[in-house]
């Protein structure tokens, strides 16, 4: 299987503003993709340049083994930010209209996530909440079974035992179907439970990426007495690293064994993973609120 999208070199502009910059990036298929990263980070630019919506200033990308944009659009879904419907139709028209749209439409999918979900199929979009019209986006793009499903914030208008049940969703059609999945979320928690591949993204540059286990296993909190990041052996590469008088306090990716027996070593979370990315691109958010909100 190839991989579910490849970018290389991928940069784009709005006029002056870079909002993506030098993005080299594969992701492979078969995965459920975590993108984090705070607000105007670049990660919608980065899911728009992949479904063709927008075209790349720099570099290119592929999807599915094709430039984006050239893929057959059977193969794609993908619900934008605004979760698009139609406000005249009701939702059984949407239904209908995936059906005739797309040659892989599951019917029974679709109707049976909207009765689980207690919509009445003759409701307008229009008359929806925000939360509702939604789960119609979201139950269009997975009733399609596509090859590679594309979500921007997908589970921000929903209350918490929705998002939970939607993941819960995903991941089984993941795992039913051959799925590719790649999500943007500001909560780690969601990507905690829902993903396998994580890609931090903060000021228009990919910070990390990466199987979420392999990520885990290879990055540590390292304290003990205060020293110097340049003593540390090359093959630590320190993420982030604070200082008091006596102690230092250093995160560090490394794929070798921590031998100095002065350090105290823990494995990080995958919260502490992405903070520590998130904070190396800008030093003074360390006392500031978290940029990625934690919810359990
Ligand atoms: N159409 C546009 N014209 C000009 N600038 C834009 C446009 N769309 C996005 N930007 C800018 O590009 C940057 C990246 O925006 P983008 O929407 O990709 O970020 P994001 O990570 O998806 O943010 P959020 O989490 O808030 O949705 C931001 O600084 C934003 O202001």
């Amino acid at each position: 299987m190839s991989a579910a999208f490849q970018a290389r070199g991928l940069g784009k502009k709005y006029g002056r503003k870079q909002a993506l910059t030098d993005c080299t990036l594969e992701v492979p298929a078969g995965r459920v993709v975590g993108l984090v990263g705070p607000n105007g980070a670049g990660k919608s630019t980065l899911l728009n340049l992949a479904v063709g919506m927008l075209t790349p200033t720099t570099g290119s990308i592929e999807v599915l083994g094709n430039p984006a944009g050239t893929t057959q659009q059977a193969k794609i879904g993908f619900v934008a930010q605004d979760t698009p419907t139609y406000a005249r139709l009701s939702i059984a028209d949407h239904l209908k209209l995936g059906a005739r749209l797309n040659p892989g439409w599951d019917d029974s999918i679709a109707k049976g996530r909207i009765e689980r979900l207690g919509l009445d199929p003759k409701q307008r979009a229009g008359k929806l909440s925000g939360g509702q019209r939604a789960q119609l986006a979201l139950t269009l793009g997975i009733a399609k079974r596509p090859e590679l499903l594309i979500l921007d914030e997908p589970v921000a208008a929903l209350d918490p035992l929705a998002r939970r049940e939607f993941l819960q969703d995903l991941m089984e059609a993941v795992a039913e179907q051959e799925l590719s999945v790649v999500l943007s979320s500001h909560l780690v928690s969601d990507v905690e439970r829902s993903c396998d591949y994580l890609v931090v993204l903060v000021d228009s540059r990919v910070q990390v990426s990466g199987e979420i286990d392999t990520l885990l296993a290879t990055h540590y909190r390292l304290v003990g007495p205060r020293r110097d990041e340049k003593s540390l052996p090359s093959g630590q590469h320190v993420i982030s690293a604070s200082h008091t008088d006596r102690q230092s306090t250093f995160l560090i990716r490394t794929d070798e064994h921590i031998l100095d027996p002065a350090w105290t070593v823990t494995q990080l979370t995958l919260e502490d993973l992405v903070l520590a990315y998130m904070g190396r691109s800008h030093p003074s958010r360390h006392n500031d609120r978290p940029v990625l909100e934690v919810q359990r």
